[in-house]
């Protein structure tokens, strides 16, 4: 039987955009960092990040791969569904994309964000940037948000299986005592104290995600590996606490407590966007060659099958919830699947309150 998404008549794939030459840097840089207070020295620093790319950013090329994978995965399944792509900070801009569907005659679609977890700039602030994209528009579709897909085991699984591939890149003798450090974007400690609804959602959310993976090693290895939550690309001013430690601080202490090899599992990131490849792939594989420490680097969920159809997967399931009916849903670890329209008060904005859309207070 084909599968029914009724309601829907599209997908929206929903990102963050990123430069794709050289002129285009310092423009995406205001776009993302319009009043928010980021120090110019910091811009700039970032800015080199691109520039050592090429001015480019993965991250467009990686949701055209992406969009390319799930027109095939659900034209497969024999869902016969429009796929749009929209960005919050470069082309295609959401609102662009928002009036091409409405000039298509969409009614409603169910939007994936690239971004898995809770916390204002993960998942907050791109529900405030749907809203503002169809503001302006006539006979705009109506928007829904799938779900925060952290725990779905289309994106923990593939991590699992990077795991034990990055493990097997270390050297034989470290490979069974190595540590995994579990690697996501910082926040400020702020943004994750009012994370979720009752706060430090996205810390937990990692923490569980973190968690599963090692458990699932065991059964793969029989080997429990220490581990640890660790950040990456700490942003905003010096005296404003964010979440640490740090990765190259990390691979450090590490090394001076004696660890013999590291996994780094960027469970934060669904593909390998410039804070993979710069921050890991560069800065901390540099750390980790100065300090003469084995470190690899587990791949990201990316263009995964299992990941793929985690979109499919995640339609098909609220699809369902709003025509009444009961439904399974895919999780694992200990945080349950979330909710699907955020609830009131839900990763505030930390600046100012912002109409948002897709969610309880909506
Ligand atoms: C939680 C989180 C995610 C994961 C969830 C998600 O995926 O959305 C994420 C993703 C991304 N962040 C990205 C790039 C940037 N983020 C910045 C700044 C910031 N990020 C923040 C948080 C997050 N960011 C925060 C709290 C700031 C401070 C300013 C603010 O409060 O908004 C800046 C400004 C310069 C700097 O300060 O680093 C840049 C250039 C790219 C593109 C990468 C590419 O090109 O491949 C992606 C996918
Ligand atoms: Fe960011």
């Amino acid at each position: 039987m084909t599968p029914d998404p009724a309601p829907y008549d599209a997908v929206l794939l929903v990102s963050f955009g990123g430069p794709e030459k050289p002129d285009d840097v310092v423009p995406f840089l205001e776009n993302v960092t319009r009043g928010r207070g980021i120090p110019r020295e910091r811009l700039e620093e970032v800015g080199e990040h691109y520039f050592l790319f090429g001015g480019r950013s993965p991250i467009n090329d990686q949701n055209r791969a992406f969009l390319a994978a799930l027109r095939e995965d659900l034209a497969g399944a024999g869902l016969d569904l429009p796929v749009y792509w929209g960005n919050r900070n470069w082309d295609p801009y959401l609102t662009d994309t928002i009036a091409q569907m409405a000039a298509d005659g969409v009614r409603r679609a169910a939007c994936f964000v690239t971004s898995a977890y809770s916390s204002y700039s993960s998942c907050r602030q791109y529900r405030e940037n749907l809203f503002d994209a169809v503001a302006g528009v006539e006979n705009a579709p109506v928007l829904d948000k799938l779900r925060n897909y952290f725990n779905h085991p289309g994106f923990v699984e593939p991590m699992v299986d990077a795991t034990l591939a990055a493990l097997a890149e270390l050297p034989a003798e470290v490979r069974d005592t190595a540590h995994l450090a579990f690697v996501t974007h910082s926040i400020p400690d702020s943004m994750n104290d009012g994370s979720g609804p009752e706060g430090n959602a996205y810390v937990e959310q990692h923490l569980s995600v973190a968690e599963a993976v090692v458990d699932r090693v065991r059964q793969e290895t029989g080997r429990r590996h220490d581990h640890r939550l660790v950040f990456c690309s700490r942003s905003g001013s010096p005296q404003t606490p964010w979440l640490e430690p740090d990765i190259n601080d990390h691979l450090e202490e590490l090394h001076g407590a004696g660890a013999t090899g590291v996994v780094m599992v960027p469970i934060g990131f669904v593909s390998d966007h410039m804070e993979v490849i710069y921050d890991l792939d560069t800065e901390a594989l540099a750390t980790a060659k100065e300090l003469g420490l084995p470190v690899t680097r587990a791949a990201t969920a990316g263009l995964d099958p299992r990941f793929v159809a985690t979109v499919r997967d995640l339609l098909l399931e609220r699809a369902a919830v709003e025509r009444g009916e009961e439904v399974a849903r895919a999780a694992v670890g200990s945080w349950g699947p979330c909710w699907d329209r955020c609830p009131v008060g839900c990763c505030p904005n930390p600046r100012a309150e912002r109409p948002a859309l897709a969610g309880a207070d909506s």
